[in-house]
């Protein structure tokens, strides 16, 4: 799915209006409508007290529809107006007529601090302040009641975004942002929801397609997507029947040091279980048994170094190598690497201390093959690329990192981003109980497998993450996030694979 600017949604709204030769109040009544259904089916007509905060713009005409709606349908709505500013929009004005139709309690006017309601723990609350049409950050009586409202406990849905929040720029540390416990968003995702900075205000996530017009959507030149399990399937290839283990390609994982051998045993564990036709290990000496015993199907090899990688075997070939995982950054792991770099043709996966040794010895940068796989969390990006102001400025750096070095960068957090030159995968599987040592591990076996079995690096580190996030979301819900090891990360990665032909439960995205 794509994640389309404030602009780029303006415009398709606009045209929209001319293909369907619709007025703006019409689509506004669609888009508020399609809202009004959502809550109705989850409140089923809970007599439960709930409080409408409209702005003046478009966003505020939304809370209106909702408001008219809602009153038809029996409910307790009280609304107000945050009257921010005497420039009321047309569609704000057109549907505040209309309101007078279906109630006689008047909207009730908020211009100072004063004007405040009370809101309580039971409350259900509509933000419907701002929409991406805010353009600067809310200060002052605004701000305090923003505050009221997050204070309160109360539910708090946010109409198309929580208001405080800008669809292109981060909002600022001491900004007011509406903390959402859930969002209705119009037609496309925006990209600050899932972002590490300003995805909390969100809370969970619904995107409404509001019928802007298709053709357009889909011309749209957006470098930003939302990667769910449409876009992870139409990146699949099926196995054929016709075919042998040479067809899986053969991956060979390099990495581990005394006491952390552990981390090698769960990169080719997964890389098998991803599918790669055949895994070699090559490790320091001491991790030989507990490899053998540990994972049978793969085959061993051991450096002569006892306790730390110090070569690599020249004359080995596979189909990818990945490197890193526990290997320790000793200097002569680093010549190891060196000795590997200038051996290896293919494009390669670089996790953990791999990714350290790259941030202390840059030169190698210049060594990696095209196309490379980096998988960093945040604390091995900032090694790698320096420090950044806030989370535009890091995608920027990461863009640039990518386009300089020809490398995939997957930055990973709660919604991995993939970024390759000019574009940006995010990931919209996984869940809370992935922060948990080794699952790192995992995702390079995947990514590694995937591109052994002849994926293009770039889809097979976007295809490889989001299996990764499905399979420990089946993990969790078998066993509850707490209990998800990276191990249990491994196990699922075969269900799935089989989940992306399931039909999808809800059209709710994950936040
Ligand atoms: N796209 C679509 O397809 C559809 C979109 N729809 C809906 O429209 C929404 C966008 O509506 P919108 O453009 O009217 O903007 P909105 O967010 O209501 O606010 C604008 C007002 O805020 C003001 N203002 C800004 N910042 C401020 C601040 N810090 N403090 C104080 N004031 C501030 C600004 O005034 P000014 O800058 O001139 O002072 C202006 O008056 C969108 O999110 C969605 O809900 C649907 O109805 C139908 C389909
Ligand atoms: N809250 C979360 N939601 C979704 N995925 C998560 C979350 N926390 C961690 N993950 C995933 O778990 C993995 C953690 O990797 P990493 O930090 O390298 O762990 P380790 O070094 O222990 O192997 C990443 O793929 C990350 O995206
Ligand atoms: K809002």
């Amino acid at each position: 799915m794509k994640i389309l600017t404030a602009k780029q949604l303006a415009n398709a709204d606009k045209v929209t209006l001319e293909k369907q030769d619709i007025t703006s109040e019409e689509l506004m009544e669609r888009a508020a409508t399609l809202v009004f259904n959502e809550i109705h089916n989850r409140l089923q007509g809970a007599p439960i007290p709930i409080k409408i905060f409209c702005g003046i713009g478009n966003n505020g005409g939304d809370g209106l529809v909702i408001a008219r709606h809602l009153i038809q349908h029996g409910y307790h709505v009280t609304v107000f107006v945050v009257n921010y500013s005497d420039k009321r929009s047309d569609d704000f004005l057109a549907n505040y007529d209309k309101l007078k139709e279906v109630t006689r309690d008047w909207p009730q006017l908020i211009k100072k601090t004063d004007d405040f309601p009370e809101i309580n723990t039971g409350d259900f609350v509509i933000d419907a302040m701002f929409g991406i049409g805010l353009n600067r950050p809310i200060k002052g009586w605004l701000a305090d009641l923003v505050e009221l409202i997050n204070k309160s406990q109360a539910f708090i849905l946010a109409i198309d975004m929580p208001s405080g929040l800008f669809s292109d720029k981060i909002p600022g540390n001491d900004a007011a942002v509406i903390k959402a416990n859930f969002t209705l968003s119009f037609q496309a995702p925006k990209l600050v929801f899932f972002l590490p900075e300003t995805m909390d205000y969100v809370g969970d996530l619904q995107i409404l397609d509001i019928g802007l017009d298709r053709e357009f959507l889909s011309n749209i030149q957006s470098k930003v997507y939302l990667v769910g399990q449409e876009e992870a399937l139409s990146l699949y290839k099926p196995r054929k029947a016709n075919s042998h283990k040479g067809d899986y390609g053969h991956a060979l994982i390099v990495g581990g040091s005394y006491g952390k051998i552990g981390s090698v045993l769960l990169t080719a564990t997964s890389a098998l279980k991803t599918g790669s036709g055949l895994c070699s290990l090559y490790i320091p000496k001491c991790g030989y048994h507990a490899l053998q015993t540990g994972l049978p199907e793969a085959m061993v090899l051991t450096d002569e170094g006892e306790e730390l990688l110090s070569s690599f075997p020249a004359d080995f070939t596979s189909d990818v190598v990945c490197f890193g995982m526990g290997a320790g950054t000793a200097n002569e792991t680093v010549e190891a690497l060196r000795e590997l770099l200038e051996n290896t043709n293919s494009p390669m996966v670089i996790d953990a201390d791999g990714l350290n040794i790259l941030s202390k010895n840059r030169d190698l940068l210049n060594l990696l093959p095209k196309n490379s796989v980096l998988t960093p969390h945040p604390g091995e990006l900032k090694r790698l690329i320096g420090d950044w102001a806030d989370d535009f400025d890091k995608l920027e750096k990461v863009r640039d990192f990518s386009r300089k070095y020809g490398l995939t960068i997957v930055v990973k957090g709660a919604h991995s981003f993939t970024i390759d030159r000019e574009e940006t995968y995010i990931n919209n599987s996984g869940n809370p109980g992935m922060a948990t040592a080794g699952s790192g591990d995992v995702l390079s076996g995947v990514i590694a497998s995937l591109i052994g079995q002849g994926y293009e690096p770039v889809s097979a580190a976007v295809l490889g993450v989001f299996l990764h996030g499905s399979a420990g979301d089946i993990a969790a819900s078998k066993i509850g996030y707490e209990s998800v090891l990276a191990g249990d990360i491994a196990k699922n990665i075969g269900k799935a694979i089989r989940d992306l032909f399931q039909e999808p439960v809800h059209d709710s995205e994950k936040n």
